[in-house]
């Protein structure tokens, strides 16, 4: 296994330095695979998002996107996977399914998908930066001794056929791209709401590939013997909220933030922050925006009394409308928003709330602050 970083800007003068032959046994290696991952029987957005993007690499290499879908026969959630894998792009999907995958255990996804692998030699794997999918990932990574970017933010094909994976690196100041040279396949994960939702399909189908799982409940050393949900995680929807208020150290003090979450509730959507406010412990870390938080791509983004460092930056960039309010003209924020107003936040957000409050029937309000 062997990762290469370069700069960004230039893959391929870096490369050359480089360069090195692909082993031949992995010359053959082809095809884009995407895991499907399942989350108490529903599909993970992120998996959908990885299709849309697995398409995009799978065209400009000229080869077929095939997801790929562990668990159990029992409900209805490999059923819906793989028709959810075709209706987002997918020519292909394959299929592990055994009782033994009811639920994620590390021993037996790791065997199912590096079998797999080994069977059908994917040129490319992709799966989504979640709990699940950085714990299986690493464990698929090590036991196939191949190289693996994690939390990627661009995913492209350079001119002679690799995978260039872009990452933060050097706590978000710099921008890397990694390359596997010389072992298969290049393995890469992506947070949520990274990339772009992809167009549905309707009615797609294609062939299903299926393989057995070679193991036994004895050889499994983990036991899952109950199930207890956090229960804040259906309260919090940041990463797939449309509208997000965030409040940054402009905000002045804990108590200011109630201006934030006012004007978000009346706008019926979600609030958030920046860092520092998570270190002092005036918000929760799922609220946390940017590098090392969630990664948000609403249709609003409104965000007060943040300055635009780039650790933030890079969570929010792919909003569609970024308004910010900052007292400075010159906050590095304006270089990125769309709308700037140069104001004191702690007295606009109330204004603002009281403004919309008088245009937006209350039952359009959002009921949900806590
Ligand atoms: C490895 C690493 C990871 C990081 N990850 C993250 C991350 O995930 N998310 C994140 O947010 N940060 C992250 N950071 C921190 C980041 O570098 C910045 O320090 C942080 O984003 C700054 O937060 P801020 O904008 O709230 O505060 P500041 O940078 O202090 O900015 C406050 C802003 O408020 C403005 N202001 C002051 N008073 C008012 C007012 N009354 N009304 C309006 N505006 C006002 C100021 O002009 C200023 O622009 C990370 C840093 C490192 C090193």
């Amino acid at each position: 296994m062997e990762a290469h970083q370069a700069e960004s800007q230039s893959p391929m003068v870096s490369r050359a330095s480089a360069k090195k032959e692909l082993p031949r046994h992995f010359r053959d290696n082809r095809h884009v695979w995407v895991f499907i991952e399942l989350e108490r029987g529903q599909v993970h957005p992120v998996s959908i998002e990885l299709l849309g993007e697995g398409r995009k690499l799978a065209d400009k290499l000229g080869v077929q996107l095939a997801g790929v879908v562990i668990g159990t026969a029992e409900g209805l959630g490999v059923r819906s996977a793989i028709a959810e894998a075709f209706a987002y792009g997918a020519d292909l999907a394959y299929l592990v399914e055994s009782p033994l995958l009811s639920d994620y255990r590390n021993e037996p996804f790791t065997k199912a998908l590096s079998d797999l692998v080994i069977l059908h030699k994917p040129e490319i794997l992709l799966l989504g930066a979640t709990s699940l999918g950085r714990d299986l990932a690493g464990s698929v990574a090590t036991t196939l001794e191949t190289g693996l970017t994690a939390d990627c933010t661009e995913l492209d094909v350079d001119a002679d056929g690799s995978l260039a994976a872009t990452r933060p690196t050097f706590g978000g100041s710099l921008l890397c791209t990694i390359y596997t040279l010389n072992s298969r396949p290049q393995m890469a994960t992506v947070r949520p709401r990274v990339m772009a939702t992809p167009k549905r399909v309707t009615h797609a189908i294609g062939p299903i590939i299926r393989h057995d799982l070679m193991m036994i409940e004895e050889e499994i050393v983990t036991k899952v013997l109950g199930f207890l949900p956090d229960e804040r995680s259906e309260k919090i929807n940041l990463a797939y909220a449309d509208i997000v208020v965030a409040g940054g150290l402009g905000i002045g003090t804990a108590e200011n933030l109630e201006r934030v979450m006012l004007l978000a509730r009346t706008i019926g959507g979600e609030f958030g922050c920046s860092r520092p406010l998570v270190q002092k412990g005036w918000m929760e870390v799922d609220r946390q925006i940017g590098q090392t938080g969630q990664t948000i791509r609403p249709k609003l983004y409104l965000a007060a009394g943040i300055s635009g460092a780039v650790q933030h930056r890079v969570g929010v960039e792919g909003a569609d409308l970024i308004v910010a309010i900052n007292t400075d003209s010159n906050a590095p924020i304006f270089d990125f928003a769309h709308v700037a107003v140069v104001a004191d936040a702690i007295g606009l957000l109330p204004a603002l709330t009281a403004a919309f409050t008088r245009r937006i029937p209350p039952h359009n309000q959002s009921m949900q602050v806590n």
